[in-house]
């Protein structure tokens, strides 16, 4: 069995000793390179915002087809905003299809919505009317600047344990190009999900630098046991305090593949009991690189013995080819929701 993933007390982030950041710093990057994961409690995200975050995505889900199809995300612009209808990313294709395009088109059982930066000019965000949706816009803006401000934070750690410029990563990381993902899963029959056809969410990496999952008290979050690829091992839920830091594609690829992303699942929660999994939601903020910063290896990593094993490529390209991989093209079209 491998190591527990550990949970750490954050609250030394903002008041403790240098003593108590260093231990926290060790520990974090432990977890982070040995699992790709690891879960903080006390961390300076206010739960009433989390809350609050929580309580307006249920709304936003509840909405009228029409107040969302106004808001649709259309695949074609690379970079997501707005609502993509169920069934419309398919996670399947990121790590599970062996770029066997003629393979069976598994499907996930979810609808997401997507935004970014407050007022981002360059990817407008897409936010359904205050009529409809009040104080919607603000809460999500509100919870992404403090998600923004943990995240850079967290890249400053890192970089300090590793002996390196405490702003090697955070100075390449305004949140100019993060996002706040939102996901409603419905509920689903139990022989659904067994069917082995449709998942909740196929194994993936995320794209970005580091991930925040905020936990949802359902259950089904599963992470890689890096011990015995391809097999997975429940994330119980926590508590409302506590949050889940994912090492995301962009870290790997700056540490040329030192700190490995963290490949996760959703599916349905292991003490359930009856036909039909319960219906359940989830609160992710992807943090993500600048839009013009290079993805490739950074040279801190590289060194003879260790030549580069990624391209370099921007960020914007790099998420945008990402993108158009759960995507597929013609998927797009059949589902009959493409722009
Ligand atoms: O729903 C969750 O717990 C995780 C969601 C996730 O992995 C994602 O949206 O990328
Ligand atoms: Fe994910």
């Amino acid at each position: 069995m491998p190591a527990p993933l550990p949970t750490l007390d954050a609250s030394c982030m903002v008041n403790g000793t240098a003593e108590e950041r260093a231990a926290f710093g060790q520990k974090f990057l432990e977890s982070m390179t040995e699992h790709g994961f690891v879960k903080l409690v006390n961390h300076p995200v206010p739960l009433p915002h989390v809350e609050d975050t929580f309580s307006q995505i249920k709304r936003f889900f509840k909405l009228p087809f029409a107040d969302k199809k106004d808001i649709i995300n259309d695949p074609k612009k690379g970079q997501q905003r707005g609502w993509s209808p169920p069934g419309e990313e398919k996670t399947w294709w990121l790590e599970s299809n062996n770029g066997d395009i003629e393979a069976p088109k598994f499907s996930d059982n979810k609808e997401s919505f997507d935004c970014g930066a407050p007022n981002d000019p360059l990817f407008p965000n897409r936010w359904p009317t205050e009529s409809a949706l009040p104080g919607y816009q603000k809460t999500m803006d509100t919870f992404f600047d403090s998600c923004g401000a943990l995240c850079v934070d967290l890249l400053e750690v890192l970089a300090s344990q590793m002996k390196l410029d405490p702003k090697l990563f955070s100075s390449r990381c305004t949140n100019e190009a993060s996002t706040i993902r939102i996901n409603h899963f419905p509920p689903v029959a139990r022989e659904t999900l067994e069917s082995g056809q449709v998942s909740r969410i196929w194994p993936h990496n995320d794209f970005g630098i580091i991930s925040l999952v905020f936990p949802d008290r359902t259950g089904g979050l599963e992470y890689e046991d890096r011990e015995n690829p391809g097999t997975f091992i429940p994330m119980p839920y926590g508590g409302d305090d506590e949050v889940v830091v994912i090492v995301s594609e962009t870290f790997q690829r700056w540490t040329n593949g030192g700190v490995r992303a963290g490949l996760h699942r959703v599916t349905k929660p292991v003490d359930m009991e009856g036909d039909t999994v319960p219906e359940r939601w989830s609160l992710v903020y992807f943090c993500k690189a600048d839009r013009h910063v290079n993805v490739g290896p950074l040279k801190e990593f590289v060194a003879a013995e260790k030549p580069p094993v990624y391209e370099d490529l921007t960020a914007l390209e790099y998420q945008a080819m990402r993108n158009a991989v759960h995507y597929p093209e013609p998927l797009a079209e059949e589902v009959g929701v493409g722009a």
